[in-house]
């Protein structure tokens, strides 16, 4: 019989609207910590996988920054919410499949379900961080508002009920991100370092 997957020591539950710097900013932790302890699960992953596969799309495209993927956003969106309202963990199951790593670094939860998810499996473990900037920034990053998409439950249904551990604002003017993520990296290399997997 196969040995039963490790748990993680720390879950690292990151979300923020489309342009606040997720990716950037779970890519700089990932890379401060190292792929041995931390590996980044999207969550988007494999959902646009099935997506793509069942459209006929390019999925390396989907997966990428540029503006491919926003021509199927909407679309994508409402797919999503289809398989989510049969089962809610669906796409945290298959996202986190597999991960061997201490520390885990979900980099786009979207809705109180996905963070609920990680909640009841890691109750221990887990831990919010929203990213943001301001509207301007995204703007300047490429961001323009788009009816379906930003006023809608993926990019809105974090807004309100959650206090998250940390905010991280990721804006030229605000302090540095390697100030901000101080504690989160120096709390990521206390659980990686620690033998005990049930306390943090
Ligand atoms: N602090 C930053 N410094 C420089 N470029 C940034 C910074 N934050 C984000 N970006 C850039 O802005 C764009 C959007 O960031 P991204 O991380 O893809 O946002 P999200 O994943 O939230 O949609 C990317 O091209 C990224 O490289
Ligand atoms: C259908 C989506 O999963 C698409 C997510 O794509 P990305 O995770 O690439 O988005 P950003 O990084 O914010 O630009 C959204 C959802 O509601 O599940």
């Amino acid at each position: 019989m196969e040995d039963p997957e490790p748990e993680p020591k720390l879950v690292l539950v990151f979300s923020g609207k489309r342009k606040s710097g997720k990716d950037y900013v779970t890519d700089l932790i990932h890379s401060r910590l190292g792929p041995d302890v931390c590996c980044i699960l999207r969550l988007s992953g494999p959902l646009k996988q099935q997506y793509a596969q069942e459209h006929g799309l390019d999925l390396d495209q989907l997966l990428g920054p540029g503006l491919y993927k926003e021509q199927f956003r909407a679309d994508m969106i409402l797919w999503g919410e289809t398989r989510r309202r049969h089962d809610p963990g669906f796409f945290c199951r298959l996202a986190t499949r597999g991960a061997r790593q201490p520390v885990w670094v979900v980099s786009d939860a979207r809705r109180l379900s996905d963070l609920r998810w990680f909640f009841s499996e890691f109750p221990r473990q887990t831990r919010s961080v929203r990213v943001q900037s301001s509207e301007t920034t995204r703007t300047q990053r490429g961001w323009s508002f788009t009816t379906g998409v930003d006023d809608a439950e993926s990019e809105c249904g974090l807004d309100s009920g959650v206090e998250f551990d940390w905010i991280i604002t990721n804006e030229a003017d605000a302090p540095s991100l390697e100030e901000q993520l101080q504690p989160i990296l120096k709390l990521a290399e206390e659980a990686a370092s620690s033998s005990s997997s049930s306390s943090l």
